[in-house]
């Protein structure tokens, strides 16, 4: 393991110099993998470990859209694509990779095809870590492990593709086998981690289920919000809050962020907006302590569990979903931003 000092503190981490692909498939070159589940994550973890040429099947509930999807990525039924059951009993390794609701509904199912010394994987702590909820407690003879991309399943495959990557966690609940790391190690750089830093399922699912609420999408979405309401109350256009709100964010200072950081960030701009910035980061921040104190506390004793998986096991999740979802198209702030991305020079015309 590589130690890299990451701001004053000394991790160790993996990349795919010290453990390289040649290793992950000597490592799997017995194992058949079956990545249960072909929603988000499961199309690219399954199709990056196919290209990096380890054995990969996919299990899928029969005759919906992910089906489809599965075939339509070459996946043949009957030879590597198969219904769930039957794809976990044929694999060594399970990545068990339907919704968080969905496992907990079929874990009963699945918990019956795990053989001894199969390693039971994850990409997030959720089930594990609130196994009073979820139910999911596996057999004391297979090992339990997580690798868990730290972006979407579809950068997952995009990033793989254009030769970048995401980074992953990765973490041992179980060691039956002796091989759990090595394991968790190869599976990480199979699915086309950038770099893996060791984690624990149970800090996996507290800093993912903060930080998809918190910065990444909840509080993103509601700053923003906010500013394009305060901007619209004041007479600006729909146009110009949405710019100066989004806009100019997503294609142009967030990308210098994530190449430069944010101190780069601050030294090229106007002084103007560096002097204000710089002034205005503090106020913010102070800000949005409390809320991110209750958001944590409501992560940590698993209010945030039983919110989704009542939500998300209901049977009229669906329509409640997209009538959620609709209003939020339907808004004149994301209707402006289709407009606004219909003007990119990339999309006139299409
Ligand atoms: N979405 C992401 O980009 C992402 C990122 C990191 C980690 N994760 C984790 O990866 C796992 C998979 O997440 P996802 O977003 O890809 O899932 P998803 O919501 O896309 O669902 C995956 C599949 O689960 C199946 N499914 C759902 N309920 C089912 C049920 N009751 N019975 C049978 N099949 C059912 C669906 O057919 C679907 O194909 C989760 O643990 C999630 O937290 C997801
Ligand atoms: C992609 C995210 C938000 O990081 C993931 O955690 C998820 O649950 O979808
Ligand atoms: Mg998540
Ligand atoms: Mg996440």
């Amino acid at each position: 393991m590589a130690k890299i000092d990451f701001g004053g503190v000394v991790e160790e981490v993996v990349t795919s110099e010290e453990f390289t692909l040649e290793k992950a498939r000597e490592v799997l070159k017995d194992e058949v993998i079956a990545v249960l589940g072909y929603g988000v994550q499961g199309p690219g973890q399954a199709l990056n470990m196919r290209d990096n040429g380890v054995q990969v099947i996919v299990g899928q509930r029969e005759g919906g859209a992910s089906w489809d999807k599965a075939v339509a990525d070459g996946f043949v039924p009957g030879e590597t694509l198969f219904p769930l059951e039957e794809a976990a009993r044929k694999a060594t390794v399970i990545q068990y990779l339907l919704s968080d609701a969905g496992q907990v509904a079929m874990w009963p199912r699945i918990r019956e095809c795990l053989s001894e010394g199969d390693a039971l994987y994850f990409s997030h702590g959720f089930g594990v870590v609130y196994k009073d909820q979820t139910g999911i407690v596996p057999p004391e003879n297979v090992d339990v492990i997580l690798a868990a991309p730290k972006g979407s399943g579809t950068t997952v495959r995009t990033n793989f593709l254009d030769g970048s990557g995401i980074n992953s966690s990765f973490a041992v609940f179980q060691d039956y086998t002796g091989r759990a790391k090595e394991r968790t190690l190869a599976l990480g750089i199979a699915i086309g981690s950038g770099y893996l830093f060791g984690t624990t399922f149970e800090n996996e699912v507290y800093s993912d289920l903060t930080g998809e609420r918190g910065v990444l999408m909840g509080c993103l979405a509601g700053v923003m919000e906010a500013q394009y309401n305060l901007l619209r109350k004041h007479g600006h256009t729909p146009s110009e809050a949405f710019n100066e709100t989004v806009e100019e964010l997503t294609q142009s200072l967030i990308r210098l962020v994530a190449q430069n950081g944010m101190d780069w960030m601050f030294a090229n701009c106007s002084t103007t907006a560096q002097r204000g910035a710089l002034d205005w980061a503090p106020k913010f921040r102070d800000a949005v302590v409390p809320v991110f104190d209750d958001l944590y506390e409501s992560v940590r004793n698993g209010g945030e569990t039983r919110r989704t998986l009542e939500c998300n096991s209901a049977p009229d999740y669906r329509e409640k979903l997209n009538a959620e979802l609709k209003e939020i198209g339907d808004s004149e702030m994301w209707k402006a931003g289709a407009a606004v991305r219909a003007l990119r020079p990339e999309n006139r015309g299409k």
